[in-house]
């Protein structure tokens, strides 16, 4: 029967691969033709047109003649697209047509239809007969949200419910069947088991074949305008969330483009990392950005900004240094809502009193005070908001330089100027002479007419008196291009003193609390201005100052939104900030929301809980327009790993291994760092030795990797990497690398540089040690080279293997 069945099988295939190759190649002429049309239209475009601008009429007809020649171009190369793209898609399918297949019996009929679920669709000559299903339409998520028996799927015209007879996964290579799995309950963890047994990649990798029926509820998610997905560590947030992308882009592919989707993602490596997944998929890359590079880009030139990681190498480090618990209540305070309100009210303060401004000036003269426009500022009407009459002060600095600008055309710095012009700037005035002298030539015809009418004599030739015209419009000119940094800077609101007011809120204590309202200090605020202070004098910011700084900057100059944005990705959600998470949720007011994290890798300070009851992302944009959907099952480490790694989170009973097995994770215990390092050296080459190609020696700070890199290399090693937060991209391979930065990503063997009381001694490292520990797949060491961490020693002694 089984064989009957694979015969059966292998022979649809074949025929599917037929007809897959009869479609490529019926295709491919067609690309090309269409290619060389369009390369032909474009080479011949203006032979084709007979450009001709002697009257009118002809001057229409050349308009039209080009008109239709673009509309045709144009035609030739959209077609050439789209061809290509299904020619792409098809090559794509060829190798492995389909993964899965559903037989199902809708309600009321009596037909089993054969579904077969690919990563495209294709459909037959007769353009009804669909031999391949893309895994995104509504009929495919039968495959994964039920197993046999009763089962349904929506549609945009109503849910369809009948019966599925069979379930099955394939494994298709090169047009071969390899293997084939009846599936019964969850989709086969056949399949499953062998896709997570593979080795760790530089690149991520699709899931499209064995997403979970959890995993497809974030996929498809259509209604929430803002989704929360927590999910323990590997339990394939970030897998899911690409998927997401894929399936929205097809589900609106007539009215979403990728760009139109952005993904904020936690470090510059992550972004390499998943950037393949989407191709993969047939689809285009979103927009991948970091909230740092984000707030550089607002902030400009102006300050220099700290970034997350020099912030949290500091909390790691600079336990030691003057100020460091201010710092580190600062922190806290700058990323509250509490700092949110009294920002807001801060704004509504400075309605009525407080604004300031910085005054214009020119060749070190004042030409408009920051009083001057402070007192205009204030005599608008007070009920405007602070950013309408920001625009009105705009228009009226505008008339005020255009009037300074004629009364500075005596000035005798101008006159100067003249003496000093280049060639150039001679030749424009005089351009412009000649035009004016072309209109009098042309007015000269008038002025005979009427003079004839009017019998009234014309103005002499003498009156357009050229020297003096050119003087006056070389003046103009000079004085112009002068001014022109004052128009600009009035155009990008210079004039507003954010720096200052933002300052001047860590004035003191009594003062924030009037302009602020607010009544709950952090104990050290004193410091915490002082600190905050200091920074800004040097114009530079913390990254915890970035994005309140930001948002009072929009406060004051109305909020500059990005409205074609439709979705935002926010990968690691835990990592941001409520008050972020406001700013962004301004910042893109017609998008749709998608945060995914892990509180239990909640390694900086500014942290959001994501599911708990009072989280500030629940009341984001209301309870009723949120959804939160929680993953527990954890796919990336073995058994063992997962049973170790959860003991080091004080909450995580409900973290569930795939039953996957491998070997304990290994506690090394070493005399001195010498010994270490020959001992990861040793352990490094077994390691490669099974196989493990990629394997990372993580250490909790990047001051600890760049010591161990070189503790490493002393020791004869060559073939390290040192990851730092300027790498863009990482080879498989042995690497070191700080915790932070291998957020998000995975490796099959993972080393902690040290695991002893020194390293991970507080509550606040735990999180740290966690995600540093849930980075391996199949093998996890830890070393020390004094008393093991505190937040180890309560793990049962049965989940390990200890050495020394
Ligand atoms: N349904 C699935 N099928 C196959 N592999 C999966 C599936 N779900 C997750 N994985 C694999 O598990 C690993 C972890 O996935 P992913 O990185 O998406 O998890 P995550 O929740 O974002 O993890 P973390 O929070 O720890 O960064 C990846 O190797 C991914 O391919």
């Amino acid at each position: 029967m089984e064989e009957k069945e694979w015969r059966k099988e292998q022979e649809r295939l074949d025929y599917v691969s037929e007809k897959l190759k009869a479609r490529i190649a019926e295709l491919e002429p067609l690309v090309s033709e269409l290619h060389n049309q369009a390369s032909d239209i474009r080479r011949r475009f203006w032979e084709d047109v007979t450009v001709n601008t002697s009257s009118e009429e002809e001057f229409e007809e050349t308009f039209y003649a080009i008109k239709q020649q673009a509309a045709l171009l144009s035609e030739r190369e959209r077609g050439h697209k789209l061809l290509k793209q299904q020619w792409k898609s098809l090559n794509r399918l060829l190798p492995s047509p389909y993964f899965g297949r559903i037989d199902f019996v809708e309600d009321g009929q009596t037909a089993i239809e054969q579904i077969y679920i690919g990563v495209s669709s294709f459909v037959d000559e007769d353009e009804l007969s669909f031999l391949i299903y893309d895994w995104r339409t509504p009929i495919a998520s039968l495959y994964y949200d039920h197993s046999l028996g009763a089962a349904y799927y929506d549609t945009p015209i109503g849910r369809i419910t009948g019966t599925m007879e069979l379930k099955r996964q394939y494994q298709i290579h090169n047009g071969q069947l390899r293997n084939m799995f009846d599936a019964s309950v969850t989709i086969g963890d056949e399949l499953l088991q062998q896709a997570l047994a593979k080795g760790a990649d530089s690149q991520m990798k699709s899931i499209v074949s064995t997403i979970q029926k959890e995993q497809n509820a974030i996929i498809r998610d259509d209604h929430s305008r803002l989704l929360i997905v927590q999910g323990a560590a590997g339990s394939g947030k970030t897998s899911a969330a690409l998927q997401r992308v894929a399936y929205l882009l097809y589900k609106n592919r007539d009215t979403l483009k990728a760009d139109q989707i952005v993904l904020f993602s936690p470090n510059p490596i992550f972004n390499s990392y998943v950037s393949t997944v989407l191709p993969e998929l047939g689809e285009e890359n979103m927009q991948q950005t970091t909230l740092q590079e984000f707030l550089e880009y607002w902030l400009g030139s102006s300050l220099s900004l700290e970034d997350p990681f020099d912030q949290i190498e500091y909390v790691l480090t600079a336990q030691s240094t003057a100020n460091y618990e201010a710092r580190l209540q600062g922190i806290k305070y700058k990323a509250s809502e509490a700092f949110l309100q009294a920002l807001q009210n801060y704004a509504q303060w400075l309605e009525r009193e407080g604004m300031l401004f910085k005054g214009i000036t020119f060749r070190d003269r004042e030409l408009i005070s920051g009083e001057q426009i402070r007192t205009q500022f204030y005599s608008y009407d007070s009920s405007l908001r602070v950013s309408n009459r920001i625009e009105l002060l705009q228009r009226w600095l505008m008339q005020e330089l255009k009037q300074l600008e004629r009364k500075e055309c005596n000035a005798s710095w101008v006159e100067e100027e003249i003496n000093y012009l280049d060639n150039e700037q001679y030749a424009e005035v005089f351009s412009k002479l000649h035009k004016e002298r072309e209109v009098l030539d042309l007015a000269e015809h008038y002025a005979i007419g009427s003079e004839i009418i009017f019998n009234k004599r014309r103005e002499d030739e003498g009156d357009f008196n050229f020297a003096e015209r050119e003087e006056e419009l070389l003046k103009q000119m000079i004085v112009k291009s002068s001014f022109k940094p004052l128009r600009q800077g009035v155009k990008k609101l210079a004039f507003i003193d954010i720096h200052a007011l933002y300052t001047q809120l860590f004035d003191d204590t009594a003062a924030y609390r009037e302009k602020t309202g607010e009544s709950e200090l952090p104990e050290l605020w004193p410091e915490i201005c002082q600190q905050t202070k200091q920074k800004l004098d040097r114009h530079e910011l913390y990254y915890e100052d970035a994005t309140p700084y930001l948002y009072l900057k929009e406060l004051i100059e109305g909020v500059r939104t990005n409205k074609e944005i439709r979705h935002v990705f926010v990968d690691e959600g835990q990592d941001y900030s409520p008050f972020q998470y406001e700013y962004l949720k301004k910042l893109f007011p017609r998008a749709r929301m998608t945060v995914l994290g892990d509180f239990g890798q909640a390694i900086y300070m500014q942290s959001t809980n994501l599911q708990h009851a009072n989280s500030p992302l629940l009341r984001l944009y209301g309870e009723a327009e949120t959804s939160l959907i929680r993953l527990t099952r954890s796919y990336r480490s073995t058994r063992e790993i997962v049973e170790f790694t959860k003991m080091l989170l004080t909450d995580a009973s409900d973290i569930v291994p795939f039953d996957r097995s491998g070997a304990k994770p290994l506690l090394v215990k070493l005399a001195g760092e010498e010994q270490r390092e020959q001992r990861m050296l040793s352990d490094i080459a077994a390691l490669q030795a099974d196989g493990f190609e990629s394997i990372a020696i993580i250490t909790k700070t990047a001051a600890e990797s760049r010591a161990a890199y070189e503790a490493l290399q002393q020791q004869g090693s060559e073939a390290v990497q040192l990851i730092t937060k300027e790498t863009a991209t990482f080879q498989k391979g042995v690497m070191v690398i700080p915790v932070y930065l291998a957020k998000g990503v995975e490796f099959d063997a993972v080393l902690i540089y040290e695991a002893s009381a020194q390293a991970y001694n507080h509550e606040n490292e735990r999180k740290l040690l966690y995600t540093a520990c849930t980075r391996a797949m199949h093998q996890l060491l830890l070393y020390s080279t004094g008393e093991w961490s505190p937040l180890l020693q309560g793990i049962h002694p049965d989940l390990y293997e200890l050495t020394s």
